[in-house]
């Protein structure tokens, strides 16, 4: 059967990747979060002293970006990818709210956006892969067979987050996350490079009031009739 690309992308924590996940897993594609590699370069950076308090030190990460190397190793306990930062399994570290509250402005530097997209497009070079993210279908892979928008209230967003968080025993203030949750969907949205918008061609999914085994249902009848 021919195989395809799919690029999800859409608002932060409304659920692209538990979507992308599902339909990789059952239409056996790579997936791909490629919001994890953000956040790796994110942890790198708080790790590496390239963060001065908020300020970051941009000509350091510059010079170390060719050092970072990220990739994904399926755990076989989740039966999901868990992400690599040079070697080292960062899965958990980089879902932190320290993380989430450092990752986007790290995102709108160009030359981060550069090294991450070329790494991105050299994954889907065989095609048969579901990426999720902010730029999938505007930048990563513009000629995508089949693109996807997805949304939901910024409340739903950070009750949904909140509750993820709680379930890992995480302390989680919904308050912090709901803010957390609007300010990268600003930065997302208002950078120079590669800003967080709907392609042209890509379908809109708002799915405030649907459940993950509804949306899952929708994505698939949207693979079924463009991979026939
Ligand atoms: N339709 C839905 N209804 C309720 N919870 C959902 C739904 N879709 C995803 N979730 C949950 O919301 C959280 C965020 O989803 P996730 O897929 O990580 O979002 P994103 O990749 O967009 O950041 C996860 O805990 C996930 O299980
Ligand atoms: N393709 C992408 C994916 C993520 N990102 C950035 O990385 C951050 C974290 O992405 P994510 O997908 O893990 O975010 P969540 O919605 O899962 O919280 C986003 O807020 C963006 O700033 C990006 O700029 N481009």
């Amino acid at each position: 059967m021919k195989k395809i690309v799919i690029a999800i992308d859409g608002f932060s924590s409304c659920g692209k990747s538990t979507m992308a996940k599902d339909l990789a897993r059952e239409v056996g594609y790579i997936y791909i979060d490629s919001g994890a590699m953000y956040r790796a370069v994110t942890l790198y950076s708080m790790e590496n002293g390239i963060f001065n308090g908020d300020v970051i030190d941009t000509e350091k990460l510059r010079n170390e970006i060719k050092n970072i190397h990220i990739s994904f190793r399926l755990n076989p306990e989740t039966g999901r990818p868990d992400t690599y930062l040079n070697g080292v399994n960062v899965e958990n570290r980089i879902r932190t709210m320290e993380v989430s509250s450092k990752v986007s402005p790290i995102s709108a530097l160009d030359f981060v956006r550069e090294a991450m997209v070329a790494q991105q497009q050299a994954m889907g070079k065989e095609k048969g892969i579901v990426m999720d993210g902010r730029d999938i279908g505007t930048t990563v892979f513009p000629d995508a067979e089949l693109k996807i928008f997805v949304t939901a209230t910024p409340e739903i967003r950070a009750q949904r987050r909140y509750d993820e968080l709680k379930a890992k025993g995480q302390e989680a203030s919904f308050d912090e996350i709901l803010e957390n949750v609007k300010q990268r969907d600003y930065i997302d949205q208002n950078r120079d490079v590669s800003p967080l918008r709907k392609a042209d061609d890509a379908l809109l999914l708002d799915n405030t009031d649907l459940t993950i085994e509804q949306q899952k249902g929708w994505l698939f009848e949207h693979f079924n009739k463009v991979n026939k």
